[in-house]
């Protein structure tokens, strides 16, 4: 009923006051989408608008024109030369020759004064005048060929589509719009209107004479589609997330920033406030380094409980928590909260929940941990919430030195202490084999897809002086503020694979890594770190001297209730379908950026075909820490919605490994396994308990894999295999006949193995 009232109301608007009416939406919109994001700030959305200063053009062209007419008196009656088909203009209407378009010296004048009457009279009144001409004027057929190709640049012209977005014409149904806008403006197209567009041309000029028009047009046309876009906007709106959290808001909040590169005391600082609380949060980046606070805290007399995804661990008569960041509570109330490497605030999958934390933490003191990159975005969301910001700058404890001399290439020339850095899975085990093989030193691994406890392992054996493990190989999981007893940081290469391609290693991260060397209090608090080839000092040195570079946009994902919202707008599309919509039409301030989700995508995909899972549900198990590249384990995680689905408890039921690794394909079997157990632990902690009743047995059996994996690491000297060795291998005929395959799965499946070498894990498993 409003929804039929509001476009009678609209229509009632358009016919009377439609100018002011426009101006007044698109002033309002305007307002609404303050600081709005241009295209390149919105990654999953690349032509959406930069509303405010195209707006403003929009809204002072029409209001120029406006007044021009007003004062000039210009009269815009439309040409009596009309015609009268269908839909587009007839074969019929073209003239065969073109006399007209000539120009003797008399006409070129005449036309110019008739364009510039027509250049400047009011949109509005020519939209009118079409629509009382009954017949529009015949076209020759040059004339009409390039009013064909005007309209078809209109359709495609990213500033149009732009611009209708201000008028709630979404760039789905802008080409239907175009489409119908077409058909009307060549049924009634005046002769002189024609021409005049004919010497502009296919182009930006023309799309700016027709866009007010096509604005007419639409808000004529399409007052229902314009309303229901509108509710989809509304609720796609994430501008404005410090408005999200009024209680917050409410709070006098004082932020300290300690602001510094590695190993300068930061997290140590802010934590010593954490323990003197009464109520203390500290949220980290990763499992690891809570357990590692966990750890550190408790010893120290402090009673702290632990809460990441997979585990909770309630230490009686605790008032404090160590969590993943993901994991912290918006609701209690804190009196100091730590907020660990802030910078992660960019990272594109994950950074919403740094800046979720940040926003929504109820805390009297938000301490945040990290380097100088995000300080500036920090100071800006300070003076919108109206947080009191203070600075604690930091130095490095010992600078760090770059060795020019490098391995020459020969893993033979590692020493104890060192920390061989590889961006792949497969890397890590060669360079383990090659040293074990070489050398006397023995290697401990740390890559993301060990479980947090296997890392820890290793990491104590390295650490630990009494045994012959002093050389440790690490893939970019140790980067982030742990303390490991590292005498020196080689990096193996300087480039690893994103997800979609090889690419080099950013400084901040070639920083963070380095910085693992020499910290303080350990057995070398003077770090040195160099490459394994000469021919990637270089680009260490570039890296380790370059500035840290000034973030513009930190990442905001939608909570569910904001998705549910908009949800409520399209109610027939599928969860995936949704996602897209979703970040198609959301609408962002200039400090942020949606955060990428295609793996929640993937997932939201797998589970399309299970029936019976409510919204939220779908949105909950499209966040279990699942690797989506590793088919076992999206087999498990599907199986586990079928059973929720159908009110059956969810049952692990996978097999025990016997025993330790003896290959390859038996420590990434171990490696799945333990991810399966990692993600039932997440579901159960996150739907209700009885639905997942084995958290025991889930728990006793990624205890024992964890454990099989430390041993089967430990005793490891192995070639490593991709997740595909096992597979069969195509079918071969004897006479030499390959069956021939898909080029699109062949290229996926070498993208895949090449994605499970890699080590993606801890992006998902916090
Ligand atoms: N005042 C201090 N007294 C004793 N030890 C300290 C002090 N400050 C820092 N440390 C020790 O120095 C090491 C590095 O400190 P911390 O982890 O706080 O550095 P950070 O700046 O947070 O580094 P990162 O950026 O890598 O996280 C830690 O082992 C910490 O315990
Ligand atoms: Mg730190």
């Amino acid at each position: 009923m409003a929804r039929g009232r509001i476009s009678s109301l609209l229509r009632c608007c358009l016919s009377r006051h439609s100018i002011s009416w426009i101006r007044a939406l698109l002033i309002s919109n305007a307002k609404l989408c303050e600081g709005i994001v241009t295209s390149s700030n919105l990654n999953c959305a690349p032509n959406y608008p930069s509303y405010l200063s195209r707006n403003a053009q929009v809204n002072c062209s029409f209001v120029y024109s406006k007044l021009y007419s007003t004062l000039s008196g210009n009269d815009c009656r439309a040409s009596e030369n009309v015609k009268n088909d269908d839909d587009i203009v007839a074969e019929s209407s073209i003239l065969e020759s073109d006399n007209e378009n000539r120009p003797g010296g008399d006409n070129i004048t005449l036309k110019c004064e008739l364009f510039e009457d027509i250049r400047l009279r009011d949109p509005v009144k020519i939209y009118k005048s079409l629509c009382d001409v009954q017949k529009g004027a015949k076209q020759t057929r040059a004339d009409w060929d390039v009013l064909v190709e005007i309209f078809r640049c209109f359709a495609k012209s990213g500033w149009a589509i732009n611009q209708a977005l201000a008028i709630y014409i979404g760039a789905s149904f802008f080409p239907t719009a175009v489409h119908k806008f077409r058909s009307f403006f060549f049924k009634k197209l005046p002769g002189d209107v024609g021409k005049y567009l004919v010497s502009l041309g296919p182009g930006h000029k023309s799309d700016q004479f027709l866009f007010p028009k096509f604005v007419e047009f639409c808000l004529e046309e399409f007052p229902d589609e314009i309303k229901q876009f509108q509710c989809i906007m509304a609720s796609a709106d994430l501008t404005k997330p410090h408005t999200w959290f009024p209680f917050a808001r409410a709070m006098k909040r004082k932020v300290i920033y300690h602001c510094g590169p590695t190993n300068s005391g930061k997290t140590y600082n802010a934590l010593q406030r954490f323990m003197e609380a009464k109520k203390g949060v500290y949220c980290s980046p990763l499992r690891l380094l809570a357990m590692e606070v966990f750890d550190k805290v408790n010893a120290l007399g402090v009673y702290c409980s632990l809460h990441t995804g997979q585990e909770k661990k309630i230490v009686p008569f605790s008032n404090h928590i160590a969590c993943t960041v993901e994991m912290v509570s918006a609701d209690d109330l804190y009196d100091v909260a730590v907020i660990d490497e802030i910078q992660m605030m960019v990272d594109p999958c994950r950074g919403y929940a740094w800046t979720r934390a940040v926003l929504g933490l109820k805390a009297d003191e938000i301490h945040l941990c990290g380097d100088p990159s995000v300080l500036k975005m920090v100071r800006k969301i300070c003076s919108k919430t109206g947080d009191e910001l203070l600075e604690q700058h930091y130095e490095r404890f010992k600078s760090l030195v770059i060795e020019a001399k490098t391995l020459l290439g020969d893993l033979r020339n590692v020493r104890s202490g060192d920390c061989i850095v590889a961006f792949s899975r497969r890397e890590i085990f060669e360079v383990k084999m090659a040293i074990e093989k070489q050398t006397k030193h023995r290697c401990c691994v740390v890559y993301g897809a060990l479980p947090p406890e296997t890392r820890r392992q290793q990491a104590n054996l390295f650490n630990e002086q009494d045994n012959d493990f002093d050389v440790l190989v690490a893939s970019d999981a140790i980067g982030m503020g742990l303390n490991l007893n590292i005498r020196r940081v080689v990096f193996y290469n300087l480039s690893k694979y994103n997800g979609d391609k090889i690419v080099p290693v950013s400084a901040s991260q070639v920083k963070q890594i380095a910085g693992r060397a020499g910290r303080r209090g350990s057995r070398y608090p003077e770090g040195l770190t160099t490459t394994l080839h000469k021919e990637d000092l270089d680009y260490l040195i570039e890296c380790l001297k370059q500035p840290f570079e000034e973030v513009r946009k930190v990442g905001l994902f939608p909570f569910f209730e904001q998705f549910e919202l908009f949800a409520g707008q399209l109610p027939n599309i599928t969860f995936c379908q949704l996602l897209e919509k979703f970040a198609e039409n959301c609408r962002l301030d200039g400090s942020y950026f949606l955060c990428r989700h295609d793996h929640i995508k993937k997932v939201a995909n797998m589970l399309e075909k299970v029936q019976g899972l409510s919204l939220e549900d779908r949105f909950n198990f499209c966040f279990a820490p699942v690797n989506i590249r590793d088919p076992k384990a999206m087999y498990h995680l599907l199986r586990f919605a079928s059973s929720y689905s159908q009110n059956l408890p969810v049952n692990i039921a996978m097999g025990m490994p016997k025993g330790s690794a003896q290959n390859d394909s038996e420590l990434l079997d171990l490696e799945t396994k333990h991810q399966v157990c990692s993600m039932y632990l997440w579901l159960s902690h996150h739907f209700k308990e009885e639905t997942f009743p084995y958290k025991r047995k889930a728990e006793a059996m990624a205890t024992n894999i964890a454990e099989l994996l430390g041993e089967s690491l430990t005793k490891a000297c192995r070639k490593p295999e991709s997740r595909q060795a096992g597979k069969p291998k195509p079918e071969k005929r004897e006479n030499g006949y390959e069956r021939p395959q898909s080029l699109i799965k062949i290229f996926d499946k070498r993208r895949n193995e090449i994605y499970l070498a890699h080590d993606y894990s801890e992006t998902v498993a916090v």
